[in-house]
């Protein structure tokens, strides 16, 4: 469903994303895990159109994410790291904007907003302007906005970072009834818990390599009995930056 083939991003000399291939199966949850500065928003960002590849490419569902940048949007649902609200529209406002710049007719996208917005909790804030939002409704929005057109897959950078406990399980909750319903889910992260209630399968990235993909019983071995450890092994700061461990694909991509 997702596949990446020697996909590269480069600043100057500095290679924020080395070469990487890897594939998402078709209702796969994957979690792209990685520390601060590991290349996570910069590979999710070249998946969305935003940023262009210094080589390789991604492809969602056959369809070249630079290329054929319009047309994933139709299939993607994305939400931005940070999502960003016009300040002079309503949480209701932004919810059926979004879905008319998708395409539904005016009383759909209505209908639709309204059903999302009871869904995800938003129904008594719908009215308020959604920049005074705080960060878990932000969120909740922004999640609400990527899947306004019922996308097949969606892509996720930091669903939960900065959430207080309550709101950050409300998030999961929605995102784990959207995996059942059948979503291929790409969700970066750097919060392990996360990873281990939600996610089929991850990869490890650091200093912008992947180092090591699989399912997490996989991923576990004798050196390391935890996600915790082995996402501390595989991305310590005190190893050769150049010699991180060899990529360790556990499972056929
Ligand atoms: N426009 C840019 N110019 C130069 N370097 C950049 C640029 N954008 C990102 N980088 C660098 O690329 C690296 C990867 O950044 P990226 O934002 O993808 O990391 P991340 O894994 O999402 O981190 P975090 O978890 O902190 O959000 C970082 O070292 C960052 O400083």
């Amino acid at each position: 469903m997702i596949e990446f083939d020697g996909l590269a991003k480069r600043y100057g000399d500095y290679e924020a994303v080395k070469p990487l291939d890897l594939a998402v199966r078709r209702g796969e949850v994957f979690g792209f895990l990685g520390p601060n500065g590991a290349g996570k928003t910069t590979t999710i960002r070249m998946m969305m159109g935003i940023l262009v590849p210094s080589a390789g490419r991604v492809l969602v569902d056959g369809l070249d994410c630079h290329a054929d940048g319009a047309e994933v949007k139709r299939h993607v649902g994305y939400l931005p790291d940070n999502p960003i609200f016009y300040d002079y529209l309503r949480g209701r406002e932004i919810l059926q904007f979004v879905g008319e710049m998708h395409g539904l007719p005016r009383r759909d996208a209505a209908a639709r907003a309204d059903t999302l917005l009871a869904e995800f909790g938003l129904g008594e804030v719908s009215e308020e302007f959604a920049v005074n939002y705080s960060m878990g409704m932000k969120k909740k929005l922004g999640l609400a906005c990527a899947l306004v057109h019922d996308p097949a897959v969606l892509i996720l950078d930091e669903p939960i970072n900065g959430l207080d406990p309550r709101a950050a399980r409300d998030v999961q909750d929605l995102l784990v009834g959207r995996a059942a319903a059948g979503k291929t889910i790409f969700v970066s992260t750097h919060l392990l818990d996360m990873a281990q209630r939600m996610c089929d399968r991850v990869g490890i990235i650091h200093r912008g390599a992947l180092v090591a993909t699989g399912a997490l019983d996989e991923l576990r071995d004798d050196r390391a009995t935890s996600l915790e450890e082995v996402f501390l092994r595989l991305t310590d700061e005190s190893a050769e930056p150049d010699k991180p461990d060899e990529p360790r694909a556990v499972t056929p991509q």
